[in-house]
Order: structure tokens, then sequence, then C-alpha cells
């Protein structure tokens, strides 16, 4: 069932690793053994591991702290690693600063054989969609990445006319906007437009790493910079030299690192960690934030020097609510995309009310949010081929929350709530496949079965 995903097993505990490597075996999954700390960073820097299970305390020192530092380690290398950290009963708050740090979760020991089968295989399914996001990400990029921002609202066409001025120049620019308001598509389609679109358009998420990797993600690092730092490795400046550099969250930038960028973006020179000598750098820098940067810099939380540095032009995307007539033509666009990657590649349509039921509803997650529901009305609607309200998540919300409010629902409704909502989900990211989705779920193909038929699905 796991298509061979690798797992990299460490605990020093000899009857640990036999009886819980079996347990992984017997699924399927390939299984690395280590016993003590250097052995497991040994094979985690030559393997490629799907997920690593990592006992916290470990020889030689069996100190958690090192524990903690192991994980690090191992992000820094890789910071797509799924580690799930294993502690001691009493060790949790450990546990919850190793998730913190970016282990994908932790178990507690004596661990329960089958919650650790359901963590991994949680593990493995996020590495596998991830890989298949950043496939379509790049097909999709690569087969029209500019030119493919759709809307015809006076609003949007504001954003398109100012993007079209800037692109030609290499003036920073900050794109503003709510969640999945197209900031990044608009900063690739800025960088496509530029005179440095056969340079690369590197983008990296400024709020989601902690606060050193982030720091060497950005400007790299040199061998020995800090324990586990193996190779040279060069960071996202150095990799879109001559290109773009899309900083995205760049709210949530730590202070420190606002001014390390301050002064490369003043210098155009970067300092790799641990490096004797700056390096120089020729890369244009789109930013965005779903953040207010005028409130964080009276909150002192962002630097205002910093703020004009980034701001060269501002390029502020409405949100969708704002720009309804936009609505019916990004739905059929991503319907289209969806029948692209569905199985018989049929496009379906909107009916007049499913039509009403996209303008009525508001839209928070924006453009993101409508991508979304129309992928998963082309895959769960089955062979109909014209969308109702109903085959939209917020159709039901409307219908079944009417009648139980969460509050009042039992803890049996709760339940087959989540059930369902797990099960509709698995069945997206799977194409409707259900023979994958009882895999992922760990269900038998007739159980998924008996359960689409009782919910309806
Ligand atoms: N004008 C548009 N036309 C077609 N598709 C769009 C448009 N704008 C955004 N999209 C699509 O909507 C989705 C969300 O866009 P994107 O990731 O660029 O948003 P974002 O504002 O950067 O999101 P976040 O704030 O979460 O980082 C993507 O799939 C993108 O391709």
């Amino acid at each position: 069932m796991s298509d061979n995903a690798r797992i990299l097993l460490v605990d020093d505990d000899r009857a640990f690793r036999r009886v819980y490597g079996k347990l992984l075996e017997g699924e399927g999954y390939e299984v690395e053994r280590a016993d003590d700390r250097p052995s497991a960073r040994e094979a985690f820097s030559s393997g490629d591991f799907d997920v690593v299970v990592l006992d916290l305390m470990l020889p030689p020192d069996g100190s958690v702290q090192k524990g903690l530092d192991a994980l690090s380690e191992m992000l820094s290398e890789n910071p797509r690693a799924k580690i799930v950290v294993v502690s001691g009963a009493g060790d949790t708050q450990f546990a919850v600063r190793a998730v913190k740090e970016g282990a994908f979760d932790f178990l507690t020991k004596p661990v329960d054989p089958d919650v650790l089968l359901i963590v991994v295989e949680r593990a493995v399914a996020r590495t596998k969609l991830q890989r298949q996001v950043e496939s379509l990400q790049d097909s999709l990029a690569a087969s029209s990445p500019a030119g493919a921002m759709i809307g015809q609202s006076p609003a949007f066409e504001n954003a398109v006319r100012m993007a079209e001025r800037v692109a030609r120049s290499d003036l920073p620019v900050l794109v503003t906007g709510e969640n999945g308001t197209g900031k990044e598509l608009m900063a690739r389609t800025i960088h496509e437009h530029s005179p440095r679109a056969d340079g690369a358009f590197v983008a990296v998420n400024c709020g989601a790493l902690p606060e050193t990797l982030l720091e060497s993600t950005l400007f790299g690092h040199v061998q020995g910079a800090f324990t586990g730092a193996k190779t040279d490795r060069p960071g996202v400046f150095a990799e879109a030299d001559g290109g773009t550099l899309f900083l995205d969250e760049i709210g949530d930038t730590p202070p420190s690192l606002q001014v390390k960028l301050l002064r490369t973006l003043e210098s155009g020179e970067i300092h790799p960690v641990g490096a004797d000598r700056p390096q120089t750098v020729d890369v244009r820098i789109i930013s965005a934030t779903n953040r207010d940067l005028d409130a964080l810099q009276a909150s002192g939380e962002f630097r205002e020097d910093f703020y004009w540095r980034i701001k060269g032009a501002e390029i502020a995307l409405p949100p969708l609510r704002r720009r309804p007539t936009d609505i019916p033509i990004l739905a059929a666009h991503f319907l289209n995309q969806a029948a692209a990657l569905s199985a018989d590649g049929r496009v379906k349509t909107l009916s007049d009310a499913a039509r009403s039921a996209l303008l009525e509803h508001a839209w928070s997650g924006n453009l993101r949010e409508l991508r979304h529901e129309m992928q998963r009305a082309t895959v769960l609607v089955g062979e109909r081929d014209v969308l109702e309200p109903e085959d939209f998540s917020f159709g039901h919300k409307v219908a079944a929350g009417a009648a139980t409010p969460d509050t009042q629902a039992t803890l049996h409704e709760k339940v087959e709530a989540l059930e369902r909502r797990e099960i509709e989900a698995a069945l997206v990211r799977h194409g409707g496949n259900r023979t994958r989705t009882a895999e992922e779920l760990g269900l038998s193909r007739q159980g998924l079965l008996n359960k689409i038929e009782r919910y309806g699905l």
C-alpha cells in the first residue's frame, strides 16, 4: 500500500526497533534502522527517506536537548523531511517544542502501534501530495505561466495595469492581498514579463521557517557553519542570481532577518552563514503579504526602513468578493483545469442555481478556495455534467449546519462529520480513485464504498 515509502527508524531500544520495524515492513514500507545519533545522521544524509521516526533521547549522551539539535540538523539539511519524534511520557513539553521547530508530529512511549501506523501513513501521504502538487505546479508553470491571470473586473484590471508598468523595471514590488488572491501568480507573471524572464524565479515563504533555518535558506551556508552543515549550500538569493526572488509572507519575517535582508538589498551582497566574505548577487525582489504592514510598523514588528526598501511599487490584489463579475469566469477556468486532471477529462458546467450560489458565497479563501471547490466538485459529482449548489462544500454546510449547529451536535454526529470530511478530502487527493483512497485511509475498498454510500458522497 505504501509504494515502498522509505522509513528511517531511530531508537536505541533494540526491542522497539525490531517490533515496530517489523510492523512497518508488514505494511509494505522499506525500513532502515539506526540506534544512536551519529548513525541516524549518517543514514539520514545518505538516504532519501519519506519519514523519520526519531527517539529524542538517544545515545551517546541520552539528552533530550541533543535530540532536538539532531532534529534541527536534519531539517536544515532537508526542510521537507517528515520527522515524527518519539519521547518518554514525561517529556511531552520537549515533544511540543520539537513540533514547533518543524517536526511533523510526536508520539509518546509506550507507542500504540495503530497510532504509529496512522501517523506514518499521514506523513507519507503528505510527502506524496507535496510531490504531486509540485509536479503539477511545474507543469502548469511550464505550459503558460504568464498570461494565465484571469479576470476582467475593474479592481483586478487596475492591478494588472500596474503590474505591466513595473514588469519592465527592476523596481522592488510589494504585492498585497488576502490569502489566495493570487499574489504568487502575480509575482511570477511580473517576472515572466520582465527582462529577467530567462533567469530563475525562486519563491521562499518567510513565515514558514524558524529563524535560523530561514537565514541559511535565504543566504546559504558554508561547510561546518553549524553542526550538520556537511557541505556548502547556496541560499535562495544565490539561486535567484540574475532572476527574481519572491519573498512570500514578508510580514512574518523576524526583525533580525529584516535587518540582514535590508543590508543585502542595499548592498547587493549576501553573507552565507559561516562565510568569511560576502558574495555579490543580482536579484530583483518581489515581496508579498496578507498582513497590514502599517499596523506591524506601529507595533514595532516591522522596520520602517525595510518597508520602504521593499515597497518600490505596491500592487493590491482585490479579494474575490470585490470582483464578483470574475467569479463565473474564474470558476469556468478552474473547471477546465480540473477536467484536464480528472479521469474522464469531461468539463463540468454550472447550473444557474450553482452560479448564484458561487456569487453568494463569501470566499474567505479567495481564488484558492474557488479552485479547490471546482476540483472537488469535478471529482465528487461523478458522471453528472452540470454542477448544482449542493455539489459545493458550503452548499452542504448551509443545509446540514442549519439543522444541527456544531455546538448541539452529539459526539457521534461530530465524529461522523469528521469522517465524512476526511473521506471527501482523500477522494479529492486521489482524483476520485477509490482503491487508492481506501489505501490511504486504511479501509478495505468495500468498507470505503459503504461509507461513500452512507454519506452520499
Ligand atoms: N487571476 C487569476 N487567474 C487564474 N488563476 C489564479 C488567478 N489568481 C490566482 N490564481 C490561482 O489561485 C490560486 C492561489 O493563488 P496564489 O497562490 O498566487 O495566491 P496567494 O495570494 O499567493 O496565496 P497565499 O496568500 O496563500 O500565499 C493558485 O492556484 C493560482 O494559480
